[in-house]
């Protein structure tokens, strides 16, 4: 693969053909951020706070073009792309203001001529790699904490979504960041991951993307004990209980399962509904969802937008073949627009009930704008079958009572829980998982831990 040609899904048509780094060039480039490193992890704080402040005002003076960008290669409706982007360089702002703020300590020592001090350093080359569904967001969630702590940084996007990257890796260096701090480089995953995996002088591998991925990449950085933050798979459950707001329900189950088209790790995969309400809920979600409007995302009246490719295609088709076979209603949806040779692919949004624990589609993630809807009678039933799954990223659930909230939230095993809201990431916040959904969390104070070491010092006066 010499060039990597970029599509934009909701029609086909190549955007850029852009040559892929060579397994040499990519080689330098580590040896480069490994030598920057050196002076970079020298600045203050403060300096590299005031560069990602000047990188966050050139993003924003961009909003319009990346948005743009984001659409055209990822799909996502404009509206959803310039949220993406104001959500990136929220995670920039947080880190600028977070360098300041990566405290040490002083320990009292147990005898009277001792001195303890306690300090954080930067841990040095991280090499990250990120998927396409927000790759603007997906890339400065990791960018901005790495750099904030003094580390120098390397990403990967994915091959389907690269342009938004590289134009945020060219505002970085317009802001002032020296080239080698802050690269990209474009090659397969494959390749990229046998490289950062073997190499020693990167020392921190951030992964955004499948669990499957996730483990291999865990197994192969065994080998030089890498630092390791991994943000993998996710099959978020949301669970309906009786006494819930049905209309808050309703609206705030849309924001979450058909933002990107259902293409986003907390999407929620399954709809856990009290059977007392199913009825009355179904309707009222049918209702809402036959709103939708599904086409190309510079629409600005459209809502739900491609999905990325045909391998992302089949596999919800797949998923819904095999849910009607065994036995699923389709109460809307289950239709599509595509053409292969085109290559586009739009899934209407879909909701099935009478949905049973041994469909695909209640274990595997789906990645697309459909909703299976199963009934419970207990929230015990419904805790247990939310939480039997080997993820344990996102989770929602919807009640008025108090009480029920905290039980229900006490015993979901999710990092991410949603209680009557449907959106709760954001800068400010530890997002990641438990389980197969991952190692580490981005974004909050938590985010800037994983690029930094602790040392401590003993002196004896
Ligand atoms: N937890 C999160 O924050 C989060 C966020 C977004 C997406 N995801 C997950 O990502 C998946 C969807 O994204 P995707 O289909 O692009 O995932 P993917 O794992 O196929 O690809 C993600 C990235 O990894 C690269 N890659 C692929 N194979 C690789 C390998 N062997 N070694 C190194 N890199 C490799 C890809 O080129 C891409 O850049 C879903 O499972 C979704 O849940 C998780
Ligand atoms: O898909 C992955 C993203 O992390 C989802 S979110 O935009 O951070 O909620």
């Amino acid at each position: 693969m010499t060039n990597c040609i970029v599509k934009n899904p909701a029609t086909g048509a190549v955007l850029a053909e852009i040559p892929i780094d060579s397994v040499e060039a990519i080689k330098v480039k580590i040896a480069e951020g490994a030598e920057a490193f050196k002076s970079w992890k020298k600045t203050s704080a403060h300096e590299r706070a005031a560069l990602l402040m000047a990188w966050s005002a050139l993003i924003k003076k961009n909003r319009q073009q990346l948005g743009e960008l984001i659409t055209a290669e990822n799909g996502k409706p404009i509206k959803e792309a310039l949220g993406e982007v104001d959500y990136a360089v929220s995670y920039i702002d947080w880190y600028a203001e977070e360098a300041k703020r990566m405290y040490g300590r002083t320990i009292p020592a147990h005898v009277p001529n001792k001195r303890i001090i306690v300090t954080r350093e930067a841990i040095g080359l991280v090499g990250a790699i990120t998927p396409w569904n927000f790759p603007a967001a997906m890339m400065t969630r990791k960018a901005a904490p790495a750099l904030a702590a003094g580390c120098t940084f390397i990403v990967k996007p994915a091959e389907e979504t690269p342009l938004t990257t590289i134009r945020l890796i060219e505002l970085a260096h317009e802001a002032g960041f020296p080239t080698a701090v802050v690269q990209s480089i474009l090659a397969d995953g494959p390749t990229v991951g046998e490289i950062f995996t073997s190499s020693p002088e990167v020392r921190k591998i951030t992964f955004t993307g499948s669990t499957p991925v996730g483990k291999w990449l865990m197994e192969r950085s065994a080998q030089s004990v890498k630092h390791m933050t991994m943000e993998l798979g996710g099959h978020a459950p949301i669970i309906i209980a009786e006494d819930a707001d049905l209309d808050l329900a309703v609206e705030q189950t849309v924001i979450a399962k058909f933002r990107n088209a259902g293409q986003t790790c907390v999407s929620p995969n399954r709809l856990l509904v009290h059977a007392n309400i199913a009825d009355t809920f179904v309707e009222k979600l049918t209702k809402r969802v036959d709103l939708l409007r599904v086409g190309n995302g510079m629409d600005n009246h459209n809502e739900v937008g491609p999905i990325i490719n045909k391998k992302g295609f089949d596999k919800i088709v797949n998923q819904l073949n095999d849910a009607v076979e065994k036995g699923a209603k389709v109460v809307i949806g289950n239709e599509f627009d595509f053409d292969e040779g085109a290559d586009y692919y739009f899934v209407q949004p879909t909701i099935l009930t009478d949905v049973t624990a041994d469909m695909k589609m209640m274990q595997e993630e789906t990645f697309g704008p459909v909703i299976p809807i199963v009934t419970f009678t207990s929230i015990d039933e419904a805790i247990d079958v939310a939480n039997n799954t080997p993820y344990g990223l996102a989770a929602y659930f919807f009640t008025e009572s108090y009480k029920m909230g905290n039980y229900i939230a006490e015993g979901l095993h999710f990092g991410i829980l949603g209680w009557n809201d449907g959106a709760p990431s954001g800068a400010h916040v530890p997002f990641g998982g438990m389980k197969e959904s991952g190692i580490g969390r981005e974004g909050g104070s938590e985010g800037i831990e994983p690029y930094l070491e602790t040392k401590y010092l003993s002196m004896t006066i």
